[in-house]
């Protein structure tokens, strides 16, 4: 009995409808004397198939919006009052199989998004009164404790409290190598245990889950119009009208009721109207399928056209964990390790990556860093100023010690320039008004980085720009290492906004990729803003134009080639449907094009354009297997 109703309610069952009336028609046309009955049964198919573009005319009218249901349905009419029942018959039942077939392949682009949703996990196992309890993945209570079996789905986000297992996140990253957890990871609804046990607390459940987010926005992407389709929009309001007019013109000069009647059909412009949606659907939905989410297609299509990249050194361009490399005590009678506690009871109070390194070294070096310093400031790109014992200590570059006007009497800025040019970066340490020496650190430049750039070179970027707020010699040998074309060194933030609206002044389509405070204006400011690694945070999923889901940097260079096809493939489909329309009114002005065919090119140019779009949605070789073996491994882990 479902069956029946869901067939019924079902895309096919007009057309199917109308089918029989018709195929009936022609078999009481052959017996003797029912013409009328084969008439009659022609009419029912028309109207059969013909209600429901009527109604849609009707109510786009109503909003004062001309469709091209109301080309057809002023056909069909026409066609029936002057005694054309078999044309309007023809014309209405194509329509209907064409709009049923569109509906059916068009449930295809929208794959990618079912897809999405169909990694949602259905059930949790969770310990309750010390027991093993399995239930519906959405009853999972925030700090509930899960438990994540061999081969089972993560039911939320969370973190590890114990064990230790790989999980396959595809689902989120687009990654199928499975990582690698243990206490303290994080770990996403939506990936798969591919071994090992854990015992996951529950941090984000139902819709606060990276996975949600992830669907949320490819369904907002389905919905969101492009420039683009505001402009076939304004084209169709003038387009329709015109094409009457021509249909009324040529009826009155022909004096042919069906040939204007059969110009109405054929320039239904049908395909053009889906071109640019079908294809930034399968765009959107085939990169969110390999962990790059473009905010919609607005930005797909800003994507297509970046042709200066620029990119932010600490996090991106280089691993973000620093080592320290050197303590130097500059001032008469000062030790090493006395330099070394005054900047890490100073940093103990910071979050900044430099701290870290500071902090670590000091415990290894038996220093104790128990105490917060009375006081902390960050003053940005500079470095900081904290109150320890009383005393005022400062440490980051040389622009920190000019602001608070400490001479340099020991030589610190040679030292620092030293240490630079060996790509280390050197922080002062400067007690009251003494500096006492410098300190510096040195990250590791990401494998990655200069696949990357070049990728990007590749894909058609003309300039790949560091900005960075760390020492020219630094940002030099990194950007010697990796191939940037362009280094930007010694930046404050609103010195990085700068130089990208310099860029876009120059007339270049700039997309910056940052992470971290300092970024975020540029960020604004640029015409995309990427982030990296997104998954964990819920902001970077929700702000940034496009949120790259795992720490894989060749997902730019993929993300930007993916826009380029896709505006290309709007490009043909657009093409594909002008071609058609024209050929056909030259058909129909020139004689031999009838009425029915006319229907019948128009849905098939339509279902050509979306055959094409769906050409998107097949996986390209990610540019990640031209790289050699090792560093592809490397770049895995
Ligand atoms: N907590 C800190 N301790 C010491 N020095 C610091 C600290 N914070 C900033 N500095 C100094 O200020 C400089 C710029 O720091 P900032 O955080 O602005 O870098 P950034 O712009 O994020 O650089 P990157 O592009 O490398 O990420 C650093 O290179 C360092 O010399
Ligand atoms: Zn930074």
């Amino acid at each position: 009995m479902n069956n029946i109703n869901a067939w019924i309610n079902g895309r096919w069952t007009i057309p199917a409808l109308s089918g029989l009336l018709i195929l009936a028609s022609f078999t009481a046309s052959k017996g003797y004397g029912a013409a009328t009955a084969g008439d009659l049964l022609m009419v029912a198919a028309a109207i059969v198939a013909g209600l429901p573009v009527v109604r849609n005319a009707i109510r786009a009218l109503a909003v004062r919006h001309i469709s091209i249901d109301l080309l057809v349905s002023i056909a069909a009419i026409g066609a029936l009052i002057i005694g054309e029942y078999w044309e309007a018959a023809a014309v209405t039942f194509l329509f209907a199989i064409g709009h049923a077939l569109e509906s059916a392949t068009l449930n295809k682009t929208r794959a990618a998004l079912a897809e999405l949703i169909a990694v949602a996990p259905d059930t949790a196992i969770v310990m309750r009164k010390g027991e093993q309890v399995e239930i519906p993945a959405a009853s999972v209570a925030m700090g509930e404790v899960v438990l994540v079996k061999n081969g089972a789905k993560v039911p939320v986000d969370g973190e590890v409290i114990a064990g230790t297992g790989a999980l396959d996140e595809a689902s989120i990253t687009g990654e199928s190598i499975p990582v690698e957890k243990s206490k303290g990871d994080h770990v996403f609804a939506g990936t798969i245990s591919r071994g090992g046990f854990l015992q996951v607390l529950a941090t984000g459940i139902g819709a606060d889950t990276t996975l949600a987010r992830i669907i949320h926005r490819v369904e907002d992407a389905q919905d969101a119009k492009a420039r683009t389709q505001k402009f076939i929009d304004k084209f169709s309001s003038w387009y329709t009208p015109a094409i009457v007019v021509l249909a009324l013109l040529a009826g009155l000069i022909s004096g042919s009721v069906v040939l204007g009647l059969t110009l109405l059909v054929v320039a239904c412009p049908g395909a053009l109207v889906i071109s640019i949606p079908v294809s930034i659907v399968a765009g959107i939905g085939r990169s969110a399928r390999d962990g790059i989410l473009i905010k919609g297609g607005e930005f797909l299509e800003t994507a297509a056209k970046i042709d200066v990249v620029a990119v932010d050194k600490t996090g991106t361009l280089t691993k973000g964990r620093p080592q320290l490399t050197d303590v130097v005590a500059l001032a008469p009678g000062v030790e090493k390790n006395q330099a070394l506690a005054w900047a890490a009871r100073a940093e103990a109070g910071s979050e900044h990556p430099l701290a870290r390194p500071i902090l670590e070294a000091a415990e290894k070096a038996g220093i104790p860093v128990a105490a917060l310093p009375e006081h902390i400031e960050p003053v940005i790109g500079k470095g900081i100023t904290a109150r320890v014992d009383g005393k005022r200590v400062l440490i980051g570059n040389l622009g920190l010690l000019e602001q608070f006007g400490v001479a340099d009497t020991v030589g610190a800025d040679r030292v620092a320039h030293e240490l630079a040019t060996q790509g280390r970066t050197p922080m002062i340490v400067a007690v009251d008004d003494q500096v006492l020496g410098v300190i510096a650190v040195a990250d590791e430049i990401r494998r990655d980085a200069a696949a990357m750039v070049a990728a990007l070179h590749k894909a058609g970027v003309k300039k790949v720009v560091m900005l960075t707020g760390d020492v020219k010699p630094v940002a030099d040998a990194v950007a010697a290492a990796t191939g940037i074309d362009e280094v930007h060194a010694g930046l404050l933030p609103e010195d990085k906004l700068d130089i990208v609206a310099r860029l876009q002044r120059a007339g270049h389509v700039v997309a910056m990729v940052g992470d971290g405070v300092n970024d975020a204006p540029a960020l604004a400011t640029a015409d995309v803003g990427v982030a990296m690694g997104a998954a964990g945070s819920a902001v970077a999923v929700e702000t940034a134009d496009i949120a790259l889901m795992g720490d894989d940097l060749l997902k730019l260079p993929e993300a930007i080639s993916l826009a380029r096809r896709t505006l290309a493939n709007i490009r043909q489909n657009i093409v594909i449907a002008l071609v058609t329309v024209g050929l056909l009114l030259a058909g129909v002005l020139m004689g031999g094009v009838t009425m029915a065919a006319g229907m019948l090119f128009h849905e098939g140019s339509v279902l050509i354009v979306i055959a094409n779009a769906m050409r998107l949605l097949r996986r390209k070789t990610p540019a990640r297997a031209n790289l050699p073996g090792p560093l592809r491994q490397e770049i895995r882990r």
